[in-house]
């Protein structure tokens, strides 16, 4: 028994504290069933408010849904530990070749300089370099990208050795001058200061070659990849270009100690505007075709091309799984987190992806494991390229190009493997590959992995092994939302959705983990009626939870606060702060009623086929004034859109609702009342704390972020718009109730009677507080 522990490379520990967890979700499970039972068992008369309760009750099991959804992955999640001496020990330097692939796709929205020092950080990697090739695959066909690769090239020369030398962390060069002091031996800092200035000379040159458009003639004659791009070419219409930068069999391709270097490859697939090319999801595969002809390695790392390398352990790290003798062979691919490196402190706009990164992953990976994320993630290429799972496959390590070829016979080689008409009438885009057609191309080529019987391992380690840019304005974070849920909505209603595919091949909670994301979405409608009618329901006096001295309020206090302590807890323990956390429910509740709710209509239009699938690629740069009101942890709105108009509009609607409400409570000039409406006024009081941010925006910021004044107009419109709605509803009810006061002598026509102040099923309470007032 030990002398097999003793063999593995990696270790599998459970989360502590889920004893406490499970009990803590057994009551919160008690208390919704009691609050369903609640619901369904006090549907009000017609014309008493009956829509509106039928609603809540609508809503609350769609929030108990997926509640029960979400356990799955929270009911024992694992972490993973890797041990790289033992690998080290037992193979030595005989480890199989990576390639490594990069994708970028706009110069202008992911700036070349940011590009390349993530292509620096994975040359820098600690790996056998004739055993590591980096492809970088550009969907901006720019010579911009093209020329900062070529410099790059020549920078490597230097900052390999002194990576390796000092043995320094990060090895970006971008991160790792950011934030290192000349806290060298003084015969260091001379290399340091050289090193430096090298960098920043080249930043410099590709900074102003992007800035102006245009690569020098005397640089251009300088590589003859150069001559690819004539007056023609535009990112959309052009021949494949594949030029090796680096060739790492090559005798020449040594850094400036003599050692030889990783190969490095420039692929700009064919782009005509007649054929489609899938996104992300094409480069990727374009990738994966390239590369076999160039280096074929049996490990594929792919990372976005903000995303760099943090660790330079983190390929030995992932071959652990691969290598360990008795999972490994069981191993599809191994996924890291995304993490961030712009982050506020209080995370304004709530895309840490904390719970996700400690909790959701970690807890997929006990059922079979996680999804791919699109990022960070080391794939077994014969799995991405569509092979089943089978007992007897014995993976060659060994395999992959390692000696040398013509280069320029390679290249034309690969090109003709990244033509538009390439995958004419193949599977590729569908069983092999990455999948085609869904925004979220990651998650559904991942679900199919693991639908083929493979396993998947999620792997946080201590330090993290990359780190990218996330979003800093509230646009491109409503936009980066809208794309993954839209993606993955589409997924859940295909014939990929977990349910269907995984059945038999997946475990159910397996199958539930994987749906969380799927179903971001329609969360979008429940959450819209919770915060608009029972805040409506305050203004119109109708009572839509128990009152304070019912029993039934129980449940109704429990399970909301409960809920939430325990969400605060766990973002805490993930790493937020308290005021991150606040500021992430904020965000909860901004995206499901922008991002989700046009994920849900963007859907349904491409289902009904009105509409082609897109995917807008996240700014990575964003301009000085936005940035400073980032750090300062200010919202950043700026120009008008209709996502604004929503948020602004729910928001005074929750302000409108809440005065006018405890105006009447107070005007009513009874406990009762307040009795009655305590929870709707704790809910609308709580909705308008979390919005005094946008209230902020719209009244009082005088910065170009603020909420902008017509935006602010168009939500007082609909606010008066809804207001005027309800009240044409309130007279016609009220009609319909006093007539129907003729044929029912039960119901109280005075509201005195405190049942009637329960859960509004009598008419009468309405005409009671419009008659005090
Ligand atoms: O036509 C395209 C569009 C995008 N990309 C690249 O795809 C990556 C991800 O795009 P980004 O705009 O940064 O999207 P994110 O929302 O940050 O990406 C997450 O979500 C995507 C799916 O929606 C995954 O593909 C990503 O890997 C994952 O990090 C970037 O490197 C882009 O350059 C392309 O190569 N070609
Ligand atoms: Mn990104």
């Amino acid at each position: 028994m030990t002398s097999e522990m003793e063999k593995r490379l990696f270790t599998t520990e459970k989360f502590g504290g889920r004893a406490l967890y499970k009990l803590h979700a057994a009551t919160v499970f008690v208390g919704i069933c009691m609050l369903l039972c609640y619901r369904a068992t006090r549907v009000p008369a017609a014309g008493a408010g009956r829509a509106a309760w039928l609603g809540m009750l609508a809503a609350e099991l769609w929030f108990s849904f997926y509640w029960v959804i979400t356990q799955s992955v929270r009911w024992c999640p694992i972490r993973r530990h890797t041990f790289k001496d033992k690998l080290a020990a037992r193979y030595g330097e005989r480890l199989p070749c990576v390639d490594i692939f990069v994708c970028t796709a706009d110069p202008q929205s992911e700036p070349p300089s940011l590009v390349m020092a993530t292509v620096l950080s994975l040359l820098a990697y600690n790996y056998p370099p004739e055993k590591l090739s980096i492809y970088l695959s550009d969907d901006g066909g720019s010579i911009l990208t093209f020329y900062a690769m070529w410099e790059a090239t020549a920078f490597a020369k230097h900052w390999l050795p002194f990576c390796r030398r000092h043995n320094i962390e990060p090895r970006s060069p971008a991160a790792y001058f950011a934030q290192s002091n000349m806290h060298h031996d003084p015969s260091a800092l001379q290399e340091w200061s050289f090193v430096k200035g090298l960098y920043e000379g080249m930043i410099e040159r590709i900074d102003s070659v992007v800035k102006s458009s245009k690569v020098p003639e005397e640089i251009r004659v300088n590589h003859k990849g150069f001559s690819e791009w004539n007056i023609r070419i535009t990112s959309k219409d052009h021949q494949p270009i594949v030029q090796i930068l680096i060739d790492g069999k090559g005798n020449d391709a040594v850094d400036s100690e003599g050692n030889v270097l990783p190969t490095l490859v420039y692929v700009a697939r064919e782009k005509r505007p007649q054929y489609h090319h899938n996104f992300k999801a094409g480069a990727m595969n374009a990738l994966i075709r390239v590369s076999s002809v160039i280096s074929n390695g049996p490990i594929i790392l792919n990372v976005d091309c903000d995303m760099y390398s943090n660790s330079s352990d983190s390929i030995r790290d992932a071959l652990c799984f691969f290598l360990d003798e008795e999972m490994g062979h069981k191993i599809a691919f191994v996924q890291y987190p995304q993490n961030f490196n712009n982050m506020t402190k209080n995370n304004i706009y709530s895309f840490s992806l904390n719970a996700i990164n400690q909790v959701e992953m970690s807890g997929l990976d006990t059922w079979g494991g996680p999804m791919y994320i699109g990022t960070g993630c080391f794939h077994r290429r014969e799995t991405l390229c569509g092979r089943r799972f089978t007992k007897d496959y014995k993976e060659d390590w060994g395999r992959g190009i390692k000696t040398k070829k013509h280069i320029d016979q390679t290249q034309e080689k690969a090109k003709l493997l990244a033509t538009c008409t390439y995958e004419d009438n193949t599977q590729w885009g569908n069983e092999i590959g990455v999948k085609y057609g869904y925004p979220t191309e990651d998650v559904i080529t991942g679900l199919a992995i693991l639908c083929r019987g493979w396993q998947s391992v999620y792997r946080n380690p201590p330090r993290p092994a990359f780190i990218g840019v996330g979003p800093t304005t509230l646009a491109q974070t409503i936009l980066q939302h809208k794309r993954w849920c839209e993606g993955n909505f589409s997924i859940f209603l295909s014939k990929y959705c977990p349910f269907l595919i995984g059945h038999g091949k997946t475990s159910l909670p397996h199958q539930m983990g994987s749906s969380i994301y799927g179903l971001w979405a329609p969360n979008s409608l429940p959450t819209l009626y919770y915060v608009v009618i029972p805040s409506l329901g305050l203004l119109k006096g109708i009572p839509l939870f128990p009152e304070t001295m019912s029993p039934w309020i129980t449940p109704f206090m429990y399970v909301p606060i409960v809920k939430n302590i325990y969400s605060a807890y766990e973002g805490v323990s993930s790493g937020d702060t308290l005021k991150g956390w606040w500021n992430g429910q904020r965000m909860w509740l901004v995206r499901r009623i922008t991002s989700y709710l046009y994920g849900v209509i963007d859907t349904i239009i491409k289902l009904l086929g009105l509409s082609n699938m897109g995917f807008a690629v996240s700014p990575k740069v964003s301009g000085e004034d936005e940035s400073k009101r980032y750090e300062e942890e200010i919202m950043e709105f700026g120009m008008s859109s209709p996502e604004y108009a929503i948020i602004a509009s729910i928001a005074l609607l929750n302000l409108v609702c809440l005065v006018g409400g405890l105006y009447q409570i107070m005007a009513s000039g009874e406990n009762m009342t307040l009795n009655g409406f305590f929870l709707q006024v704790l809910l609308c009081g709580l909705l308008v704390i979390i919005n005094i941010p946008i209230y902020e925006a719209m009244f009082f910021r005088k910065d170009t972020g603020r909420i902008p004044f017509s935006v602010t107009q168009a939500s007082v419109g609909f606010v008066l718009l809804a207001l005027f709605l309800c009240r044409v509803k309130t007279r016609w009810n009220k009609a319909l109730s006093r007539r129907r006061y003729k044929y029912s002598a039960a119901v109280s026509s005075t509201g005195e009677n405190e049942k009637s102040l329960n859960a509004g099923t009598k008419p009468g309470y309405i005409c009671v507080w419009r008659k005090k007032r």
